[in-house]
């Protein structure tokens, strides 16, 4: 037997950090989940139990929280490439670097009507994720992303003229709810080296913005026809904010609601336009995905 592939590290390295201003006494905080896994001449390890080869994972933990207490740990795509770069700049016997960064909202309270300068608040389980990969004689390679947010609509989702077969139960309808956990990445070209990525920082969370409002904004606009054909426009839309992302991934579930047909109570009219109380399924649901690049 042979080792075709190898990658360790330390996962679910919890990181909090506060930015204290003291002009204005006000606190900025950022909340994340890290994971490391290296890459290198490290087969020995693994195949004669020679553990000189070895950085620690508990290192690695311990390394996390030292880059974030002398670095900026926002944006995540800077941050993810600080800590790459210094594994590999650092162990000359490792290569390649692969940092995930799970970013957790704390959005400050309005107090008031005012910025509250030392309190946040938990709004939703949407997550802010960011891949980079460092790889020694390469550069860097950056995926940014959103993941859980969760939408709604309950009118301006429509979905007919699929294909009737003898399988085919699901009715043809002009209007209906749609929900969906948005999922989505954007995928940067290759930064040179950690300066690149440090001339370009503005971009990250101007990127992040907009891939948000315009994911928000087409599936509040659109009279959609179906979730492939709104997730192909949000994906041509971030193509077109940022010259510098070269493919946009798009994973959409569909989370149904169900009509209920109440007419066997008195002919209680509840289905089609008369219907008003669905109920919300938690599986099956339709997963739609889609990966849009440049012509
Ligand atoms: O938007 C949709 N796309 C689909 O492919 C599908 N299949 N069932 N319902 C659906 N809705």
């Amino acid at each position: 037997a042979k080792l075709a592939a190898a990658r360790y590290g330390k996962d679910n390295i919890r990181l909090y950090k506060v930015e204290r201003d003291e002009a204005t006494k006000t606190h900025t905080v950022y909340e994340m989940t890290v994971c490391v896994l290296l890459e290198g001449e490290i087969d020995v390890s693994y195949t004669k139990a020679d553990n000189s080869v070895v950085v620690a994972t508990d290192s690695m933990k311990n390394t996390t929280y030292i880059m974030a207490k002398q670095n900026p740990v926002h944006p995540p795509e800077l941050f993810a490439s600080i800590l790459g770069t210094h594994f590999v700049n650092t162990y000359k016997h490792i290569h390649t670097a692969h940092i995930t960064i799970v970013q957790h909202r704390w959005t400050r309270m309005t107090i008031d009507g005012k910025p509250h300068p030392h309190s946040f608040f938990r709004d939703g389980n949407e997550k802010r994720l960011v891949q980079a990969d460092i790889i020694e004689g390469k550069g860097i390679e950056i995926k940014s992303g959103i993941s859980d947010l969760l939408v709604l609509k309950s009118t301006g989702s429509e979905f007919h003229h699929f294909v009737r077969d003898e399988f085919t139960t699901l009715p043809e309808v002009w209007d209906r709810i749609l929900s969906t956990s948005v999922d989505a990445n954007w995928k940067w070209s290759t930064f040179a080296g950690l300066d690149a990525v440090k001339k370009h920082v503005a971009k990250f969370d101007e990127t992040w913005a907009k891939a948000r409002e315009i994911t928000f904004r087409l599936f509040a606009l659109e009279e959609s026809p179906s979730v492939q054909n709104t997730m192909y426009k949000m994906g041509e839309q971030i193509l077109a904010a940022q010259p510098m992302v070269q493919a946009v991934d798009y994973s959409l579930p569909n989370k149904h609601y169900f009509e209920i047909d109440l007419s066997w109570h008195h002919g209680l009219k509840n289905t089609g336009k008369d219907a008003e109380v669905y109920a919300p399924q938690s599986d099956p649901n339709g997963l739609i995905k889609c990966t849009v690049t440049r012509d």
